[in-house]
């Protein structure tokens, strides 16, 4: 089995980039992130914060009506853009001209959300993101994966990855399984559990940061937040991968001291993104 390039300091420091001095909010990079549904418009919230805390300079949310005062109301910083239907996305239309743009958190798997994606992947040129029910959706319909961009990132978590890629017997089976996947069709894999891994055709990156604190929910959805946000700001996909997951990780290093294992939430690694940061370039 290929010998995993470890995810550390040293790692870390060869990717940041310190943002320059005279940016500003319209080269920090503009990132839309599109999901929701009735009952889990909580998931858009915290990818949408998790996005802004990491850096990106606008960001707007596309989501069902239902969310729109919620997302105002939790968020005042997020542009709002609705789908003409209540509770779930039916149709995915917007004219901003957004750097990356990350999918899935809280999609459902409505049946007119499936016709969404696909009519969506079919005129998408932009670098995507893609998690939780849209990478649910593609396993059902495995054809579309050829609409996705090149070096798209897809962030699942192993039931996903499962759904993907088909039942594994070893550790080294999935990692076979999933180079093979990742090679064929040109995506970036990053296979979150403990440790998470990232697999980019032959090369195999394993992170270093982050602890079982980070077994709550919302915490994946954090994490498309914040490597859709780096890709937005023009790093490299893999690099916006792996400066994503570290970085996540080390929310929980950092808080786990005052908020033990069990209180740790998903907002708690949205507010240690700072210290994260902070961390990274001293
Ligand atoms: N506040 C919110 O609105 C939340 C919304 N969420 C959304 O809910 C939808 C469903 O996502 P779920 O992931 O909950 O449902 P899924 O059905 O996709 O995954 C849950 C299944 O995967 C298994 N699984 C998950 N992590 C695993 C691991 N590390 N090892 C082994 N098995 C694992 C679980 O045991 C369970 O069987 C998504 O759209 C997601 O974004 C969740 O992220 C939770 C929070
Ligand atoms: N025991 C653990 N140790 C380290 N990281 C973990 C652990 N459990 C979960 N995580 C991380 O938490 C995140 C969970 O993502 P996901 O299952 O998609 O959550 P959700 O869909 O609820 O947002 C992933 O980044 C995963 O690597
Ligand atoms: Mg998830």
């Amino acid at each position: 089995m290929t010998n995993p390039i470890y995810i550390n300091q040293k790692e870390i420091q060869k990717r940041y980039k310190q943002p320059g001095k005279h940016t500003h909010k319209g080269i920090q990079g503009h990132a839309l992130i599109i999901g929701g549904s009735y009952g889990k418009i909580g998931a858009v919230s915290l990818s949408a914060k998790a996005c802004l805390k990491t850096g990106c300079g606008l960001v707007t949310v596309f989501i069902p009506k239902c969310g729109y005062t919620i997302l105002q109301t939790a968020i005042p910083e997020v542009m709002v853009l609705t789908d003409i239907q209540e509770e779930k996305i039916s149709n995915i239309t917007f004219e901003i001209a957004p750097q990356a743009i990350g999918i899935g958190p809280g999609l459902g798997q409505k049946i007119e959300t499936q016709k969404a994606l696909h009519q969506f992947l079919k005129t998408n040129k932009t670098s995507l993101v893609i998690d939780a029910d849209a990478l649910n959706i593609l396993s059902q319909n495995k054809e579309w994966l050829s609409l996705v961009p090149p070096k798209t990132i897809l962030t699942p978590h192993p039931k996903e990855l499962e759904r993907l890629i088909g039942k594994w017997y070893s550790e080294e089976e999935k990692i076979n399984n999933t180079i093979s996947f990742s090679k064929q069709h040109q995506v970036i894999i990053v296979m979150k559990g403990a440790p998470t891994q990232i697999i980019d055709g032959e090369t195999v990156y394993e992170n270093t940061t982050g602890n079982a604190a980070l077994a709550t929910a919302g915490s994946g959805d954090v994490l498309t937040g914040m490597i859709t946000s780096l890709l937005a700001q023009s790093y490299e996909p893999i690099s916006a991968a792996i400066l994503g997951v570290y970085l996540h990780g080390l929310t929980a290093d950092i808080a786990l001291p005052e908020t033990g294992y069990q209180s740790f939430i998903a907002s708690d690694v949205i507010a240690n993104i700072g210290k994260a940061f902070l961390s990274i370039t001293v």
